[in-house]
C-alpha cells in the first residue's frame, strides 16, 4: 500500500540516519523543507522531497496536505500508561493542602496504585491501557515507553508488562517496557528495604528476563524510595540479563543519583526537577540523556526542569509525558511541548527536537523513529491548517492534528 502526501506546507524533522540525537546549540536547527512531498509504502517512508521533484509514481492513496504541516510522530519516552483506577481523590486532597509526599507517606501515592492493581485482572488492565493507548495515538504519540512499577509484587509487575507488550503487539506501534519494580517499598518490606531490593534482583528480575518482557530497569532514586546505593545494586543486577538503566532521578531532592547513573551507563535520567551544578557537570561528555517532563511539574506544582540550562551547557534534552495516575494524568505531548516552550524557554524548533529524535534516542528507537528519514517507520502527524510549526507550542489549548499515521496505519 504506498500513500502518498502532497502540497505539504512544512515537512519537519527531515534528517540523515546518522543523526541519533541532537545537543546543545544543534537543538535550534529544525531542518524543513517547504512545499513538500513524501511517499508511504506499508510501514515505511520510502522518500521524500519537494513539489518542484515530484517524480511519476504508482500510489495507491494521494492526499493533499495544501496548508499543513508534516512531521514525524511523538516519541514519548516515559511513561506509566498501564495502572488501574485512578487517583482522582488524591488530586482533590492535594487541591485542599496536602503534598504530594504526605499523601505518599500516609500509603497513598504509588502504594495506593498497587493496591489497585493487584487485585485487577490482567485482561481488564489491558483494557484500560488499550484505552489510553488509543487516546495518546490519536494525540500524535507514535512510539512509547511504558513502565511496570505499580505491581510491587513478582505476580503483579509481570502482569503489568504482559500487558504493555500485549498493546504493541495488538496495536502495532513501537512499545519500549522498563521493569521499575523499585518504585516504591511496598508494605510488607517497611522496616526491610534491604529485603524488597533482594527480592528485586534475585526474583523479579530473572523472571521478567526470561519472558523477556522488560527492554530496560528502572529505579526511584529519591529520599524515602530508593538511596545511589540502591540504585547503583540494581542497575548493576540488570546490566548482568543485559538489561541499559533508565531512572527517575532528582524529582524532589539531588542525592547525587545522576552521577551515579551516568556511571552505570542509564540511557537516560529523567525528572530532574531539582538540578545542582555538578549533576549537570556529571551528564557532559556521556551518552546519557536528561528527559524533562513538564506536565509533571504543572500537575504537581513542582519547579520545571531547568532545560534551558540544560541546553545551554551544550547537553540534549529530550520531553516525555510521564502519563500515570498520580503525579500527570495526561498522555498529550502537545501539552508538553507547548509547556517547555512557556515555562522552560525552550524555542520551538528546541521542544519539536526534543520530543522526536531526542525522545527516540531516550528509548533506544533512533533507527527507527524521531524523524523523516527513508527507511524509518511511516509515523507522522499531518497537522491542520496551520500558518507554521511554531503554532503547535503557540496555540496550546487548540487540537491541530487533523491525521495521525502510526507504522504506516491511519490512527486519526
Ligand atoms: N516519581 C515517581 N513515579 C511517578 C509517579 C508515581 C505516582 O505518583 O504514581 C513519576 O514519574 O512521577
Ligand atoms: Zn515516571
Amino acid at each position: 500500500m504506498k500513500t502518498l502526501l502532497t502540497n505539504i506546507s512544512q515537512l519537519l524533522q527531515a534528517r540523515e540516519p546518522s543523526v541519533t540525537l541532537v545537543k546543545g546549540k544543534e537543538m535550534e536547527t529544525l531542518p524543513l523543507l517547504n512545499n513538500a512531498w513524501i511517499l508511504l509504502n506499508d510501514t515505511v517512508i520510502e522518500d521524500y522531497g519537494t513539489m518542484e521533484n515530484l517524480p511519476q509514481l504508482e500510489v495507491n492513496e494521494t492526499i493533499d496536505c495544501t496548508g499543513k504541516t508534516v512531521l514525524p510522530t511523538w516519541c514519548d519516552s516515559h511513561t506509566h500508561l498501564v495502572y488501574a483506577g485512578n487517583r482522582e481523590q488524591e488530586f482533590v486532597d492535594r487541591i485542599k493542602g496536602k503534598t504530594y509526599q504526605e499523601i505518599a507517606a500516609s500509603g497513598g501515592g504509588i502504594l495506593n496504585s498497587a493496591k489497585k492493581l493487584q487485585i485487577t485482572s490482567e485482561d481488564s488492565l489491558y483494557i484500560q491501557a488499550a484505552k489510553r493507548l488509543e487516546e495518546v495515538m490519536q494525540m500524535g504519540t507514535g512510539a512509547i515507553e511504558i513502565k511496570s512499577g505499580y505491581g510491587l509484587t513478582t505476580e503483579a509487575e509481570i502482569k503489568m508488562l504482559r500487558v504493555a507488550r500485549k498493546l504493541g503487539k495488538e496495536y502495532d506501534v513501537a512499545v519500549k517496557t522498563s521493569f521499575l519494580g523499585a518504585h516504591a517499598v511496598p508494605q510488607e518490606f517497611k522496616n526491610n528495604k534491604e529485603g524488597y531490593v533482594e527480592l528485586i534482583c534475585t526474583e523479579m528480575l530473572p523472571k521478567i528476563v526470561s519472558e523477556k518482557l522488560a527492554d530496560y530497569i528502572d529505579v526511584f532514586c529519591e529520599d524515602g524510595y530508593f538511596s545511589v546505593e540502591d540504585t547503583r545494586k540494581i542497575l548493576s543486577e540488570g546490566k548482568k540479563y543485559n538489561l541499559q538503566g533508565k531512572i527517575h532521578v532528582n524529582q524532589f531532592n539531588a542525592i547525587g543519583g545522576i552521577a551515579e547513573g551516568v556511571k552505570q551507563e542509564a540511557l537516560s535520567v529523567d525528572h530532574l526537577e531539582v538540578l545542582q551544578n555538578k549533576d549537570i557537570e556529571a551528564l557532559k561528555g556521556s551518552n546519557t540523556m536528561p528527559v524533562a517532563l513538564p506536565s509533571c511539574s504543572y500537575f504537581l506544582s513542582i519547579p520545571y526542569t531547568p532545560g534551558r540550562q540544560i541546553i545551554d551547557a551544550g547537553l540534549p534534552l529530550a520531553l516525555a509525558t510521564d502519563y500515570n495516575p498520580g503525579s500527570t494524568p495526561s498522555g498529550n505531548m502537545n501539552f508538553v511541548v507547548a509547556t517547555a516552550c512557556i515555562k522552560m524557554k525552550l524555542t520551538p524548533e528546541e521542544a519539536i527536537n526534543a520530543a522526536t529524535i531526542n525522545g527516540a534516542y531516550a528509548m533506544g528507537l533512533s533507527e527507527t523513529h524521531g524523524s523523516i528519514t527513508k527507511g524509518k517507520s511511516a509515523s507522522l502527524i499531518v497537522t491542520k491548517e496551520i500558518p507554521s510549526y511554531g503554532f503547535i507550542p503557540y496555540a496550546f489549548g487548540s487540537d491541530l492534528i487533523d491525521m495521525v499515521f502510526v507504522n504506516g496505519k491511519r490512527r486519526k
